[in-house]
């Protein structure tokens, strides 16, 4: 438990050579560039407009940010509040929900991504648990802080309905049947709780690696400091904070499902030097045994399958394996012509 990074006593002056990362892996001095940045959309704006936007942002980037989006202010900030005295616990209170199984889908506090066999390590904590159906899984989650679980509870379900009124945006916007996401693709819901302390140097560290997504989408809440950065074009474009909006990104199995219309684009996490940055991370994904594939209508002679048939449960396991050996996952998936 010592490896936790939220458990080690006082700040940190020199990054611990088991965190420091190969060279071509490093951040280095030069972060992303500060005048690009991804497309906000206002989730209040014209209906029409609105998938449009979505649409060509999912295409182009892969990832948004979704401003008016109608979760509660007070619930988005007492979210990485709680998430943050959580992290802030002394170590007898977490060390119950620690475990380094990447396999263990029960509520999991973590540190780094694989400790027990990565080479090396990146500068995180976090806390996930599945929130869907609520009743099914709130009495996994932690107790202390008090507030836990009457601020996650609510905050969870409201995401939860703002992720399903994306879906349908790009439903509509894909062609697809209505309702097309309803079901067993977007069953299940998952939450991580992301803290990423001060570091003494975050040009030679990462929070997360360059990583796409596994699920359906994410709709990350990242408060009020930098580090995520997006990988588009060739270089790293940086999701600048938004009081109060969402991230939001396309999964690997979206991207599948849209037979690569839409995409899944890979983003990484840097650290900064003098303040600790506290996100959190809600995913909608498909049951285990929700069949995966392009879907039927947007196959044609002139836009043939790119992807193969698989289900939900058999992705996640290649996804862990390839990502472990810093191979694509989705190239195990992809028909060759
Ligand atoms: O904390 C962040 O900014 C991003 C987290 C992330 O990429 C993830 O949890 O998959
Ligand atoms: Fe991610």
């Amino acid at each position: 438990m010592a490896k936790l990074l939220s458990s080690r006593c006082g700040i940190q002056s020199v990054v611990p050579e088991t965190y420091l990362l190969p060279p071509e892996q490093r951040p280095g001095e030069l972060v992303a560039p500060p005048c690009k940045t991804i497309p906000v959309i206002d989730l209040e704006g014209d209906r029409n407009e609105v998938i449009l936007e979505i649409i060509k942002a999912s295409q182009e980037y892969g990832f948004f940010q979704l401003i008016n989006h109608g979760v509660a202010e007070e619930l988005m900030k007492d979210v990485l509040v709680v998430a943050k005295e959580f992290f802030d616990l002394p170590v007898e209170e977490k060390e119950r929900f620690y475990s380094e199984d990447p396999h263990d889908q029960g509520c999991r506090l973590r540190t780094s991504i694989d400790f027990a066999n990565e080479k090396f390590h990146f500068w995180r904590d976090s806390l996930r648990h599945l929130c869907h159906p609520l009743k099914d899984q709130i009495h996994h989650w932690p107790e202390n802080p008090a507030r836990y679980r009457g601020v996650f509870g609510p905050y969870s379900e409201e995401v939860r309905s703002l992720g399903l009124r994306v879906l349908d945006l790009i439903c509509e916007g894909l062609g697809l049947e209505s309702g097309y996401f309803k079901g067993g693709l977007s069953q299940g819901q998952l939450m991580i709780a992301n803290y990423y302390p001060s570091c003494p140097n975050p040009n030679l560290v990462l929070g997360l690696p360059k990583h796409g997504d596994p699920h359906l989408i994410t709709l990350l809440n990242q408060g009020y400091v930098p580090g995520l950065e997006v990988w588009n074009n060739e270089q790293w474009v940086a999701a600048e904070p938004i009081p109060n909006a969402f991230v939001v990104n396309i999964n690997h199995k979206l991207q599948i499902i849209s037979n690569g219309k839409l995409k899944s684009a890979d983003h990484r996490v840097v650290t900064s030097t003098n303040v600790a940055r506290t996100t959190v991370a809600s995913f909608i994904l498909p049951s285990t045994d929700t069949l995966i594939e392009p879907a039927k209508s947007l196959i044609s002679e002139l836009s043939p399958p790119l992807y193969k048939s698989f289900t939900s449960g058999d992705f996640d396991k290649i996804y862990v394996l390839d990502v472990h050996q810093g191979k694509d996952p989705l190239e195990r998936f992809r028909i060759r012509s």
